[in-house]
């Protein structure tokens, strides 16, 4: 039994309005009984959404209790994962992916199914059940709105939850299809003794397939009972009325009309009981195809590994993100040689007077002062562009990683994935584009130039990190967006601030280099850098040309490495707190 006591949920009120707080919810007290499919209708805006998401422990509660089976969902943990299905208005899965690929990787993430004999027959039932099995093989991105509604279902019932949630999986639908998706709700309720089935509707055409109607006005109820007997309790004609005379009473005096009468039409509702019956009937038939208990979750690496492999799917199914990032990886270390052109006679000149006594060479000759000064010039710029673009493929890595699956993330966090294993499949995927772009625009500018001065495993190492630091920061900032183009627009912004504020290009002045340097991931590596040429004849040479402060390589690589720890803590934090909206 599922049941509601004074159960009100206040927010506080958005800016500019006059009162401090809103009450989205009052005073609701319900009962429902198990084997029960119960329809929630009423005017848009009126709570019906707000009342599903309490249920589900998405939103808690500010006053009154809840409580499944006698268990009360306040005082003890909300409901196991597994018990819980929870179906969103919105898509819950990747385009790119297949029906079939969306219903494993639930499969994968919520129960220990996948590798043992009962995978496929579940998947195969599922697909079934919800009327997909034709579609298996087809993508996401092409399914209507009423199969994608059935997927959401689909993938809810890879756990057999006892508590399924359905907000409006048949709105919108043409007739045919809704009465399909309002049977198929009504066998799932059926099917499992302890299973509760509630549906979020606008519909109020279609309410005699459901066992309870319950009507939500202003954030009230004011109706629970037979949908046989809504019209005579709101004395309208048709059912479809109802939205009209609502209208004709204020939401508190429809509330108080229906606590007097409440308790007549809830004995009604628990003396006819077909839902019980049906729900018996259903459990001795032995054609049930599977077990009805809720699944146990999978492990934690599994869940990674799950995470990791469906990224991976979906990153090669994206013709538009691989040719992005090849253009990338094969453009931008070509930009930055070709930037060296010019520079790479004085470089290369300077280079094979390294062992000579510079100081000597600068008296002496008038052109290898010209030399020198041109070679310190194109070293630093040559280290700023390597750093610059590496950071700024490494934003475009990571900045709508996290923000533009949100939604998705946080109906997986509902049914039992763990934010630990999210963030290490991230980092697992993101740091093999972290170490082909910086390790590739190393080697290859390198390679080119015929060598840059100072060692090369150690300006390797700054690049990686500098590509790490900005792409944590901008995985965190991916976590803690409401939007990715809010997540896109501020890791651009990030990134364009490296070049001017790194000191490379012109010298802050003192009091603002120490307060902005911390900050810029681009300022170490291009810094650290440089310092490690420092026995070489071109840190005279690069000294010349500028006068921002140079850092160790191994303070550099510090920083960096304590950027890297702030953005995945930023993306822990981020990703940890829910963000439904
Ligand atoms: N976090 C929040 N803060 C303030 N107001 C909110 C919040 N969440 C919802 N609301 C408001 O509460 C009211 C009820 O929202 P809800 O989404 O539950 O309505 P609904 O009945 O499901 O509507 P619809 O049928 O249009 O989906 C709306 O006016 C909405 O703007």
């Amino acid at each position: 039994m599922l049941e509601a006591f004074n159960v009100g949920l206040e927010v506080d009120a958005p800016p500019g309005s006059e009162q401090e707080s809103v009450h989205l919810l009052r005073e609701v007290s319900l009962r429902v009984p198990q084997g029960h499919l119960m329809a929630i209708v009423g005017p848009s805006g009126c709570g019906k959404t707000t009342l599903l998401k309490v249920i589900a422990g998405i939103q808690e509660q500010t006053e009154g209790d809840l409580k499944w089976e006698d268990r009360d969902l306040k005082e003890e943990e909300d409901l196991h994962p597994g018990e819980l299905g929870y179906v969103p208005q919105f898509s819950v899965a990747h385009d790119l992916l297949t029906v079939e690929e969306c219903i494993a990787s639930s499969m994968a993430l919520r129960t220990q199914l996948p590798g043992t004999d009962d995978f496929e027959p579940k998947l195969d039932h599922i697909l079934n059940v919800t009327g997909l099995a034709d579609l298996a093989e087809r993508r996401v991105k092409v399914l209507s709105g009423g199969q994608k509604r059935r997927l959401g279902l689909a993938l809810e019932l890879v756990t057999n939850p006892c508590l399924l949630l359905c907000d409006e999986v048949t709105s919108g639908l043409d007739p045919k299809s809704e009465t399909e998706i309002t049977e198929l709700l009504r066998v799932l309720a059926r099917e499992n003794k302890r299973r509760v089935v509630i549906n979020v509707t606008h519909s109020l055409a279609s309410l005699e397939a459901f066992d309870s109607v319950l009507v939500m006005y202003q954030g009230r109820l004011v109706y629970h009972g037979a949908p046989k007997l809504l019209t005579h309790y709101f004395t309208v004609e048709h059912a479809e009325e109802v939205y009209l005379r609502l209208t004709q009473r204020d939401a508190q005096e429809w509330h108080e009309s229906w606590t007097k009468k409440r308790s007549y039409y809830e004995a009604m509702l628990f003396e006819s009981k077909p839902a019980a019956e049906e729900a018996a009937q259903a459990e001795t038939d032995p054609d049930a195809p599977h077990p009805l208990a809720p699944e146990e979750l999978p492990s934690m690496m599994s869940q990674v590994f799950t995470l990791l492999h469906r990224r991976w799917t979906i990153f090669r199914r994206d013709r538009g993100q691989v040719g992005l990032h090849l253009a990338m990886l094969i453009g931008f270390p070509l930009l930055v040689v070709i930037f060296a052109l010019d520079g790479i006679k004085p470089l290369k000149q300077l280079n094979q007077r390294q062992e000579t006594d510079i100081v000597y060479e600068m008296q002496r000759q008038a052109q290898h002062q010209f030399d020198q000064l041109q070679a310190g010039g194109i070293v630093s710029g040559l280290i700023m562009l390597q750093v610059v673009l590496v950071t700024l493929m490494a934003s475009n890595n990571a900045a709508r990683e996290i923000a533009g699956e949100r939604l998705i993330l946080e109906r997986e966090k509902l049914g039992g994935l763990s934010t630990l294993a999210y963030l290490i499949s991230k980092v697992l995927f993101l740091g093999v584009f972290v170490l082909a772009q910086s390790v590739w625009m190393g080697v290859f500018v390198d390679m080119v130039v015929g060598g840059l001065p100072g060692d090369l495993m150690v300006k390797l190492m700054l690049l990686v990190l500098a590509s790490a630091a900005m792409t944590s920061i901008c995985l965190g900032i991916s976590a803690l967006s409401r939007t990715p183009e809010k997540a896109t627009i501020l890791s651009i912004y990030l990134v364009g601030f490296q070049l001017p504020l790194s000191g490379a290009v012109l010298t802050l002045p003192d009091w603002l280099e120490g307060a902005v340097n911390p900050f810029i991931a681009a300022f170490w590596a291009w810094s650290g850098s440089l310092r490690s040429m420092s026995d070489t004849a071109f840190y005279d040479a690069v000294k010349k040309v500028t006068d921002t402060s140079l850092v160790s390589p191994e303070l550099a690589a510090f920083v960096l490495l304590a950027h890297v720890v702030i953005g995945l803590s930023m993306t822990y934090v981020g990703s940890k707190g829910s963000q439904w909206e």
